[in-house]
């Protein structure tokens, strides 16, 4: 793993393990602004196969902005994403709907249909982004979905019947159905009891072993973040301030550093 720096605002390279590996995301050179407000300035980060990225920073350091760009909901003003091979901030929609259709997005508000069962809505993505798939196998599909996240039960209840880690369990299973390499996740631990929260930390990894996806994970839930990361990066002031393991970062000197872990 990457080691935190000694001069933390300078990006590491790569060590020996990740320059074998394979980059599924490279950010290069990242600049976005709103108006006056500069949210992102030169940030570059590198995300590996089956590496688990979590990005901590303050309220409106701009992870959101980050993670928004990497799907193409957002337009950065400079600098590359290169998701799987592809350049996503120079692809047209309909090329950015084929990228999508690789990458997960896990909100931190589920995202789930409230007028639609779960299957329903673990169908959705389905329908939509393969449109001709027969119904025996968009039924294998939610089943296999539905038994990942223990929760076959639920096929036909609403949402709001279900508790909150439930619908987590729920929006986790319909992130994984289209088979995402890569998944990005909002927060995916907010708003959820500590027993509950833990729960969804050891379901994301035993996913992440058996479907071999990479993520990236905005959280501030620093259970969470010592759970899931292989490598944390520090957002601060628009850039990768430091990157380095959830021990070297929790151990480093740096008073910026520090007051997260504290
Ligand atoms: N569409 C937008 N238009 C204008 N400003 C925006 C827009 N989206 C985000 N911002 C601004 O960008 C900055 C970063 O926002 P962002 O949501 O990425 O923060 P964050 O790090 O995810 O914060 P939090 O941890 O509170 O969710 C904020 O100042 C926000 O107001």
């Amino acid at each position: 793993m990457t080691k935190a720096t000694s001069n933390p605002s300078v990006k590491n390279t790569e060590t020996a393990a990740h320059a074998q590996g394979t980059a599924v995301i490279v950010i290069e050179h990242l600049y976005k602004r709103f108006g006056l407000n500069e949210v992102l300035k030169d940030f570059s980060l590198t995300v590996y196969k089956e590496e688990n990225v979590v990005i901590l920073g303050k309220s409106g350091a701009g992870k959101s902005v980050l993670i928004k760009c990497v799907i193409g909901l957002l337009k950065p003003d400079k600098g590359s994403i290169v998701v799987l091979g592809d350049n996503v901030t120079e692809l047209s929609d309909d090329d950015l709907d084929r990228v999508r259709s690789k990458v997960g997005f896990l909100f931190q508000a589920n995202a789930l249909y409230d007028s639609m069962t779960v299957r329903e809505n673990l169908e959705f993505p389905l329908r939509r982004h393969w449109i001709n798939l027969p119904q025996q196998e968009v039924n294998a599909m939610v089943k296999e979905a539905l038994e990942n996240v223990d929760l076959v039960e639920t096929a036909n209840m609403m949402p709001s019947e279900l508790s909150g880690g439930m619908l987590k369990r729920i929006a986790l299973a319909r992130t994984l159905i289209l088979k995402p390499e890569v998944i990005l996740y909002d927060e995916p631990t907010t708003g959820l009891d500590p027993v509950t929260a833990r729960e969804i930390d050891h379901l994301i990894l035993k996913l992440q072993k058996k479907y071999h996806t990479s993520s990236i994970i905005i959280s501030h839930d620093m259970n969470c973040v010592k759970n899931l990361a292989d490598r944390v990066i520090l957002l601060l002031e628009g850039k990768c301030y430091a990157d380095g393991t959830y021990d070297e970062l929790a151990h480093a000197a740096d008073q910026k550093i520090k007051q997260f872990f504290e």
